[in-house]
């Protein structure tokens, strides 16, 4: 990866650059969220464990600022967060995504400048740049001109990341993105995300595989709706705070 230094830590102060507070989401009479709070900083990788509804998408979109919160606040630098930016990039499930869509890999890269140029807005020396930067950064260049849907799984993700990385997101926030790759494309993908967030990306993402989480990812979130964990991966994955997370019997101790 040949791009240069990300320059999104060097606002860092004492604080942590995002802070979740005490987040509640509810969707009319359901409660999605309750009582959320992390905080972390660029250069992280940070895992969403959970049950099947326990809420991690919810939390996704709505650091993205795409659902409403009901409680608390989300602070990005000292800044509340209250609807999308373009710091933040959303990577939705692969089920959510119309990958019948037809668009080349460039041509879904060159989206990421959209915030920047308008849809319709011409596109300058500068964005051609981003553009190409980010193709190369993600080992894409080759396969630039492909239509996304004769794309392998891997591949597409890889494009989605480059169009997160053209868009100089500093928050990218992946719904699942191992889902559905197989182990060599997990293992690229892995050493990408590490790559980004060693360049001074935040990395958030839900995750199913919970023999992955420690090589994944620095910091995990234990979400059953109401948080069960949040810290240091190798800290938080103990047996007990799986089971109350997964609401299985934690085991007993041997007396
Ligand atoms: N748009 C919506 N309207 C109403 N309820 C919703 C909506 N989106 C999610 N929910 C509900 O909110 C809860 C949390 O859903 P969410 O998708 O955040 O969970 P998740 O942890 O991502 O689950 P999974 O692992 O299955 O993807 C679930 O009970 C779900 O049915």
């Amino acid at each position: 990866m040949d791009s240069a230094h990300h320059d999104c830590c060097q606002h860092h102060d004492h604080h942590h650059e995002l802070v979740v507070d005490d987040v509640g989401v509810r969707y009319r009479r359901l409660t999605a969220l309750d009582h959320v709070s992390l905080a972390t900083s660029c250069g992280n990788r940070v895992a969403l464990i959970g049950p099947n509804g326990a809420g991690k998408s919810t939390l996704i979109k709505a650091i993205a600022g795409l659902v409403p919160r009901t409680t608390g606040t989300i602070r990005w630098r000292g800044s509340a967060v209250r609807r999308w930016s373009r710091e933040f990039a959303y990577l939705p499930q692969r089920e959510e995504v119309d990958w019948s869509f037809p668009i080349t890999v460039r041509g879904l890269v060159e989206m990421g400048r959209y915030p920047q140029t308008g849809m319709w807005g011409r596109f300058s020396d500068n964005d051609h740049q981003a553009v190409e930067q980010a193709l190369a950064t993600l080992d894409l260049l080759d396969l630039a001109d492909r239509q996304i849907r004769e794309l392998s799984g891997g591949q597409q993700q890889r494009a989605f990341l480059a169009r997160s990385i053209a868009q100089e997101a500093h928050v990218l926030l992946l719904d699942e993105p191992f889902t559905g790759l197989d182990r060599r494309a997990s293992f690229q993908l892995g050493e990408t995300l590490g790559e980004l967030a060693r360049e001074g990306r935040l990395i958030i993402a839900s995750h199913h595989d919970l023999n992955t989480v420690v090589p994944l990812f620095d910091e995990a979130l234990l979400l059953a709706t109401q948080p069960i964990a949040f810290g240091p991966t190798t800290e938080v994955l103990t047996p007990e705070n799986l089971a109350l997370t997964f609401n299985e019997t934690p085991p007993v101790s041997a007396k």
